[in-house]
């Protein structure tokens, strides 16, 4: 049987879009979702996302790493999803859907899609490295020379390395351009690769340089591989709350397979 699916990308973080409301799609057949994904002998893209109907929401999200497994949070496809959502009239120009991290709000207009983000109440710093969770497990660090660096064998190193190991995190490369600008770079895991843009990634960047005391701004521009992004939130003695996500969604193509 053919399947219709689109195609989104959000600074250049590509997913594959399919509207599973009448709960048609195989969710079990994890080399399936691989092949889709797979850039060779598949249609391509860094991951696959179900919109599903939610009993008490706007619609429910399902994310699937490029590896075929589903993840946690995906903050570029959340806003992906939102723009699908849209293109299909389940919603207008506001959403409230839930992902595996529980319940987010979000926006759209005029392509842009403002995505809050979960809470964060636990920074880890350490001497080299800071690891967070935004949705998703970070690993950031710094990196000078990072226009100029093997992402892909530096990433996997810490990324597979101890205290992570086979369930591993995302890894950011981060470089400080201004007060507010911060170039990134993210090694994915699940896709095993760099991608142009995660983010997750960037909210987690944003948060640890605000933790780090590398900023004072509560709205942080993160220059990544596709584009930008802007994360935005309020610091107190909890934590870090009211995190947006902001950026550009965009729909590429439509097609059956
Ligand atoms: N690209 C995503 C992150 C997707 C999840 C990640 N690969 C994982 O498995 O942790 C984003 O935009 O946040």
């Amino acid at each position: 049987m053919q399947q219709t699916f689109y195609k989104y990308q959000g600074t250049g973080n590509d997913f594959v879009m399919i509207d599973n409301r009448q709960q048609t799609f195989n969710k079990k057949d994890t080399k399936h979702i691989a092949f889709l994904c797979d850039r060779r002998f598949g249609i391509g893209a860094d991951g696959l996302i179900l919109l599903e109907n939610h009993p008490e929401y706007d619609f429910k999200m399902v994310y699937y790493n490029a590896d075929g497994n589903e993840s946690t949070m995906c903050g570029n496809g959340g806003r992906c999803l939102v723009a699908f959502a849209k293109d299909l009239d389940v919603i207008s120009n506001k959403a409230v859907f839930e992902a595996i991290d529980g319940l987010h709000h979000a926006t759209i207009n005029k392509g842009i899609v403002e995505l809050q983000m979960q809470n964060v109440q636990r920074v880890e710093k350490f001497d080299s490295h800071v690891f967070l969770n935004t949705g998703s497990p970070h690993h950031v660090q710094f990196e000078t020379e990072i226009e100029d660096f093997d992402i892909k064998t530096k990433g996997a190193k810490i990324r597979y390395g101890a205290p992570y190991n086979e369930a591993g995190s995302n890894v950011n490369f981060v470089k400080k351009i201004t007060n507010d600008v911060f170039r990134v770079r993210t090694y994915e895991r699940g896709v095993e690769d760099e991608t142009l843009s995660c983010g997750t990634g960037v909210t987690a960047v944003a948060i640890a340089m605000h933790a780090l005391g590398e900023t004072d701004k509560n709205r942080i521009k993160l220059q990544v591989e596709g584009g930008e992004l802007q994360v935005a939130f309020d610091a107190d003695n909890d934590g870090y709350k009211n995190i947006w996500l902001v950026g550009p969604a965009t729909f590429v193509f439509k097609g059956s397979i």
